[in-house]
């Protein structure tokens, strides 16, 4: 039994073009179900509906034995006891730094002023200002970044930002992009032992079905 760990949402929907390459079809649809394991029409593949930053926990621990994780959560898991062998190119976007359209960052930055920066991606967040040597205090949130510049918890936020609509509708610009995150093929070190005869050949037929 091989056990793929993937969050509802668009890292799921992103999935099932994959799946459906290897002959696979999820029996349930995590939107309208309230389960949490789903089994598929392979008896020898189940799902594990999880959140998406605790996909590579799962894995790691060999709870599931493989999962999709965006490139943000598994920068901030860290990554050990995993392989990551196929960037999957879906779920596209990035990590931005971005603040009202009136704060004067860039000035701020240059000034040496210490910025209060409030976000979910506490380890992105930290090194991105220590590699370029700026002081920043972070505030650790788990969701709606976009209210803290404008209801006074920060100076400015690092987020997540595909279209740009949210930054628009709440009157925010990107100031700088950290990084260009997708969703990769994660497995487990101990899954890739154990399970080698029946993940490699997933891994293949999901390696032809990448997007460029
Ligand atoms: N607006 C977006 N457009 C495209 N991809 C995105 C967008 N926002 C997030 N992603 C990517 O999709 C992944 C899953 O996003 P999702 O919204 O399901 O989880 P999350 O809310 O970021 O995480 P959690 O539920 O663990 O707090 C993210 O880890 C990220 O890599
Ligand atoms: O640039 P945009 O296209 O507006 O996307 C950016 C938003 O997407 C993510 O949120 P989340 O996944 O929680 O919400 P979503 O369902 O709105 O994408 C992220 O935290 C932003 O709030």
């Amino acid at each position: 039994m091989i056990t793929l760990a993937l969050s509802k949402g668009r890292i799921f929907t992103e999935t099932l073009p994959f799946l459906a390459a290897a002959g696979i079809y999820p029996l349930e649809d995590p939107e309208t179900s309230r389960k949490l394991i789903i089994g598929t029409n392979n008896p020898d593949l189940r799902i594990v509906v999880v959140r998406a930053s605790d996909v590579p926990t799962y894995v790691q621990y060999g709870a599931a034995d493989m999962g999709v994780a965006g490139k943000d959560s598994l920068y901030e898991h860290g990554g050990s006891g995993l392989y990551i062998p196929l960037d999957l190119n879906i779920a596209k976007c990035r990590m931005c730094v971005a603040c009202p359209r009136d704060f004067d960052y860039r000035s701020k930055v240059r000034r040496g002023a210490r910025l209060r920066i409030a976000t979910k991606y506490m380890k992105y967040s930290r090194d991105y200002y220590a590699r370029i040597g700026v002081h920043v205090d972070l505030i650790k949130l788990y969701g709606s970044m976009e209210l803290a510049p404008i209801a006074g918890l920060s100076d400015a936020i690092v987020d997540l930002v595909s279209t740009g609509a949210t930054l628009k509708a709440n009157d925010l610009v990107e100031v700088e992009t950290i990084d260009h995150v997708s969703s990769r093929l994660i497995v487990g070190q101990t899954a890739m032992k154990l399970k080698r005869q029946e993940i490699l050949p997933l891994i293949e037929i999901f390696e032809k079905t990448v997007k460029k």
